[in-house]
């Protein structure tokens, strides 16, 4: 009955194999796990088995249960009742390695990659391992990922890495360490398709050749029916499906057991029902880019991250933004703080939640108000506000105990939620979105798409930068590519508007 621990099984920079004797012996089996938070039950009779050499769905909505049962099995978390059994598929040990990628990025800011990869072998002390070995150690595990990105980034402190390196060097040290069950929460947010396919090959082999069991946490269906072999469904902290072969269950019987909405909102681009008006506004970049949007558009920007958040910091004010200006009427060059570009009109989901999104300190009421007081000069809480947050919280069915909570009582989805719902019903002039639906589940997804469509219809201009392009595709009236470098490639032709016309301009293609 002990929680799995994190710990040191590698002595050479390759994984240290795990061993097939004992395919498809269950590692890890949980039964009638219960967990109540206050008054809140959040799992009411969990149960869920992996075995060795398979990859495990963990499916539900946002706020089903999933990181909670995670954080229970690896011992974060203690349980009010059930039990969780853990067994190990080699003979010398008796409970197995967990490894564990968690949504939320867990990087020592001030330590090297080498070092944050490093730490979890260093047994008792730093003593025992060289730094050359720590660096051997991190590498290899960087290049089962990405070969060209070890030398790159192996001894930059961790604060200095975009959020798509910070969850590499995760997965990285999540494999370094040898585990036999590894248990991804989101791995694939904010990597690119590349990124995420050259993952998912690593993944495969590993079950493949060394018989660990994988868990996978994901709202992308796609990636689900692409990697997965089995899956469990929760649904309000309850087990609906056990171990379920994927090929058994359609899409709409998936989102069904999960409780969500099957009916799809109607979202595709069409650009004869959606004229363009105004004056155009340009962004202006590297090289004599220059890109013209109309009020009304949503403009999808693709590539790797080096590329987009450069556009991005230029538009909302958060520093020099690698070369970019913007122009049009009421727009300076280039906005002094994102203070002043929210009072100029414009609204903004960071990706990096954690650290540039939430106010963690503030409890939910507000969080979600925090643009509509910026954008007023505004500190005091005025009573009308309540009842305005309450309406924004159900329009996105955010589930939260109540609006004067923290948002860390929320989980991973409804805290991205939370930010969409911070820009709603303001008059903005141009909206920018990074990854907006990161970690939502798959009926407020769509929900999301139908919001943005109906801020462009009232006259915004979305920029809206996503990893998934299949999102893109489906949402966006042009898309602007940038190559892996970061350089800016141009519009996606109208002929090549397709998943492998986007993939070759961006050069991520397979
Ligand atoms: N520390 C806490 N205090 C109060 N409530 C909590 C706490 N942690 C989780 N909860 C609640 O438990 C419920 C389940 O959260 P959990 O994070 O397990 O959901 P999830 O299935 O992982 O969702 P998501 O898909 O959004 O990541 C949520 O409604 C959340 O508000």
């Amino acid at each position: 009955m002990e929680p799995g621990s994190a710990q040191s099984l590698g002595t050479t920079g390759n994984l240290p194999g795990v061993g097939l004797a004992s395919a498809r012996k269950t590692l890890i089996e949980a039964s009638n796990v219960e967990k109540s938070y206050g008054a809140t039950r959040v799992l009411r009779g969990v149960s869920f088995q992996v075995r060795a050499g398979e990859i495990h769905a963990l499916l539900g909505g946002n706020g089903a249960g999933k990181s909670t049962l995670i954080r229970i099995i690896t011992g974060l978390t203690s349980r009010d009742a059930g039990g969780i059994d853990l067994r190990s598929s080699k003979a010398d040990r008796t409970s197995p390695i967990i490894a564990v990628v968690h949504q939320e990025l867990a990087l020592l800011p001030e330590l090297s990659v080498a070092e944050n990869i490093g730490i979890v072998h260093a047994r008792s002390g730093w003593s025992l391992i060289s730094r050359r070995r720590m660096r051997e150690i991190a590498l290899g595990a960087l290049r089962l990922i990405d070969p060209a990105i070890g030398e790159e980034i192996i001894d930059l402190p961790a604060r200095k890495l975009s959020l798509h390196e910070g969850q590499i060097v995760e997965i990285a040290r999540a494999l370094s360490t040898g585990a036999e069950v590894l248990l991804l929460d989101e791995p694939t947010a904010n990597l690119t398709a590349g990124e995420t396919a050259k993952l998912f090959s690593v993944l495969k082999r590993l079950v493949r050749e060394e018989g660990i069991g994988i868990v996978f946490v994901s709202h992308r269906m796609r990636e689900i029916r692409e990697l997965c072999d089995v899956c469990t469904i929760l649904r309000d902290g309850v087990t609906i499906a056990n171990a379920a072969p994927l090929a058994s269950l359609s899409d709409g019987e998936i989102v069904q057991q999960m409780g969500q909405p099957t009916q799809r909102q109607a979202t595709h681009r069409n650009p004869q029902q959606n004229p363009r008006q105004g004056s155009p506004i340009e962004l202006l970049g590297p090289g004599d880019v220059r890109i013209s949007i109309l009020s009304g558009t949503i403009l999808g920007l693709a590539g790797a991250p080096a590329g987009p958040t450069g556009l991005i910091a230029a538009l909302v004010g958060a520093g020099p933004g690698a070369g970019w200006r913007l122009s049009g009427e009421g727009f300076g060059d280039r906005f002094p703080s994102p203070a002043a570009a929210a009072r100029a009109g414009i609204g903004f989901v960071s990706g990096d939640r954690a650290t540039k999104g939430i106010l963690s300190q503030l409890p939910i009421v507000d969080n979600v108000l925090a643009a509509r007081r910026v954008r007023e000069r505004r500190r005091i809480v005025a009573a009308a506000e309540r009842q305005e947050c309450r309406d924004l919280v159900s329009a996105l069915k955010l589930k939260a105990g109540s609006i004067w909570d923290l948002p860390a009582s929320l989980s991973g989805g409804n805290q991205q939620k939370l930010l969409v719902a911070r820009l709603l019903g303001l008059p903005l002039r141009m909206v920018v979105l990074e990854e907006p639906t990161r970690g939502v589940d798959i009926g407020t997804k769509h929900d999301i798409y139908g919001l943005i469509r109906q801020m462009a219809d009232a006259g915004a201009i979305i920029i809206w930068w996503s990893t998934e392009n299949v999102e893109l595709l489906e949402l966006c009236d042009a898309i602007f590519a940038f190559d892996t470098d970061g350089r800016p490639k141009g519009f996606l032709p109208e002929d090549r508007y397709t998943e492998g016309g986007l993939a070759e301009l961006t050069g991520m293609a397979a």
